[in-house]
């Protein structure tokens, strides 16, 4: 869906992006994650259509950005990360002019209503956008950029401003756009965060891709989920008692086993009682969350 080769940009005195190139495959969510500095606005700035590489190529959906701009730009929403409202106009009438903007057909109404309930900006439509508070204009902000249902849908710091209750909004909100096959990039420094939607990280470090993969643990990614198995001491026919699960894979010293399990808790409750029953010594059984932020951390220095 978003496919960037060899991306070179400049500013005056400074290289931001030097050959970046990778490829997002639709209906993905992408953490774009780096230092303060790092290249990560400016990235998503040039697959906006708003700044033009010095050398490159950007494809979304197949469309070259630097030939036709405006036709990628239909594909788009880009949340930037130091937005303007309107402030003189209620959110019912920004949400309506965005519509507009977007040329978004069919009933308008609905579709200010759906985004400004998505944004729990329902009870405030008739307010003055310049009398929200930083986060209800943060949210009004996404709300806006979601309107259209957007095929790409770019985001950069969209939690900041956010209290808790709505960093867990945006969220839900995240993954219900990826369900409706959104491709969603989010850049974002609160990898805790990233780690419950994103279906994969972009580590962006001065100017360069340092890494790109899928998330092992991302609930909105994988349907099955990785679970780990650790052994006192190591022990004969642990593969054999695991059967034939996905994606075994065994540490060399034979203590610990993780693999994919698709079924639901019973079934992974009678799996334990089976390996104890079986005279396994497991000392513990459960969820593999693999950490964003040590994965983060270890890219980071492995690529210095
Ligand atoms: N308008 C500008 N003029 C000159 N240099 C700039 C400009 N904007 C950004 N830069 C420089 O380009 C580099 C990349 O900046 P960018 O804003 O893309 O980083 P970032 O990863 O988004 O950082 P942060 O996490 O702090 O938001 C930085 O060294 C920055 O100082």
């Amino acid at each position: 869906m978003i496919d960037v080769e060899g991306l070179c940009f400049d500013y005056p005195a400074k290289r931001a992006l030097s050959d970046v190139s990778f490829t997002i495959e639709p209906g993905t969510v992408t953490a774009l994650v780096g230092p303060n500095g790092a290249g990560k606005t400016t990235l998503l700035r040039c697959l906006a259509t708003l700044e033009l590489p010095y050398a490159g190529r950007i494809r979304l959906d197949g469309i070259d950005t630097g030939e036709e701009p405006l036709r990628a730009r239909r594909l788009l929403g880009f949340l930037d990360e130091f937005f303007g409202l309107y402030d003189d106009l209620s959110v019912r009438r920004c949400l309506t002019y965005w519509a507009g903007a977007h040329g978004l057909s069919g009933d308008t109404d609905a579709a200010v209503l759906d985004a400004a309930t998505r944004l729990g900006l329902s009870d405030r439509l008739e307010e003055r956008a310049g009398s929200l508070s930083r986060g209800l204009r943060q949210r009004l902000a996404i709300a806006q950029v979601i309107i259209h249902r957007p095929r790409i849908l770019l985001m950069d710091e969209p939690a900041s401003g956010l209290d808790p209750e709505a960093r867990a909004g945006l969220a839900d909100l995240i993954r219900s756009l990826q369900a409706e096959g959104m491709t969603i990039v989010v850049s974002s420094h609160i990898l805790v965060e990233l780690q419950d939607y994103s279906s994969h990280m972009l580590i962006v470090d001065k100017g360069r891709i340092v890494d790109h993969a899928p998330i092992g643990g991302a609930r909105a990614y994988r349907r099955s989920r990785r679970l780990r198995l650790v052994l006192s001491r190591p022990a004969d026919g642990l593969a054999r008692a695991l059967g034939d699960v996905a994606g075994l894979a065994v540490t060399p010293d034979g203590l610990v086993a993780q693999f994919d399990f698709a079924e639901d808790l019973e079934a992974q409750a009678a799996l334990l009682a089976r390996l104890v029953g079986g005279g396994l010594p497991v000392a513990a059984f459960g969820e593999d969350h693999e950490s964003l932020q040590d994965r983060y951390i270890e890219k980071l220095k492995a690529s210095r």
